[in-house]
């Protein structure tokens, strides 16, 4: 891999904890989030993914680590930053990452995702995009498309892998085998040792978010445990 831009290189190897709190849910405050993120840097996480411009405001301001910035907007079909708008209103957070649905279906807005990371880096120069992938060929094509990091993201949302019980260890290795820039497996990576595992397939870094961040949960994990009893 040539020499990689010193935001990815602080991500080389590590853990990046995502910290989201869905519409409805008692954590879904800036405020919470932001103290969410900064605990998890505590703990040694080398970067946040996070969601929603008021978030990303505040953790921006609060967090050297590098910030992996998203707007979901919606709940199926692209969604995550949908469109160009979108991705330059994240940008404009101050974030270093801006991810984006990295699938090949039809984005609201009409653009190609090609398009929309070339006028993304237009209109924000230095952002750099994580595509969020749901299998091998969506992966080909946003490299082909300029995006940045590869992430699994999408694997066992949009059809075209089955959603596995953990990360999906065969899509990681199918796309550590073609990518020419960071892969980061996302998704579903919910223990220590599948955190290991997925870097072990030829993950760059590592993304969790449920195990770490979603008490609601996490808690059912351990209902659900202690119910079979
Ligand atoms: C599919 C989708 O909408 N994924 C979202 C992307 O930002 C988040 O809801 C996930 O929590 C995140 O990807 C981390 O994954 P996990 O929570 O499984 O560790």
């Amino acid at each position: 891999m040539p020499a990689l831009n010193p935001v990815l290189e602080r991500l080389r190897g590590g853990l990046i904890v995502s910290a989201q709190a869905y519409p409805g849910e008692p954590m879904r405050d800036p405020r919470t989030m932001d103290q969410v993120a900064q605990a998890c840097v505590a703990g040694g996480a080398v970067g946040i993914r996070a969601q929603g411009l008021a978030d990303l405001a505040l953790i921006t301001q609060h967090l050297d680590v590098p910030v992996i910035g998203l707007w979901k907007d919606g709940h199926d079909g692209v969604f995550i930053t949908p469109t160009l708008t979108h991705a330059v209103a994240v940008a404009a957070t101050g974030v270093q990452l801006v991810a984006l649905d990295g699938t090949r279906r039809p984005r609201p807005d009409g653009r190609t995702l090609a398009e929309t990371i070339a006028e993304l880096k237009a209109a924000r120069p230095g952002v750099l995009v994580m595509a969020d992938c749901g299998g091998l060929d969506d992966a080909r094509a946003a490299q082909d498309a300029g995006a940045d990091v590869l992430g699994t993201t999408l694997a066992g949302y949009t059809g075209e892998r089955p959603p596995t019980d953990g990360p999906d260890l065969e899509l990681i290795d199918q796309v550590a085998a073609i990518a020419e820039v960071p892969l980061v497996a996302e998704g579903r990576v919910h223990t220590p040792a599948q955190a290991a595992r997925a870097m072990d397939h030829g993950a760059f870094a590592v993304v969790v978010g449920t195990a770490i961040t979603h008490p609601t949960t996490i808690t059912s994990w351990f209902v659900d445990a202690v119910a079979r009893r």
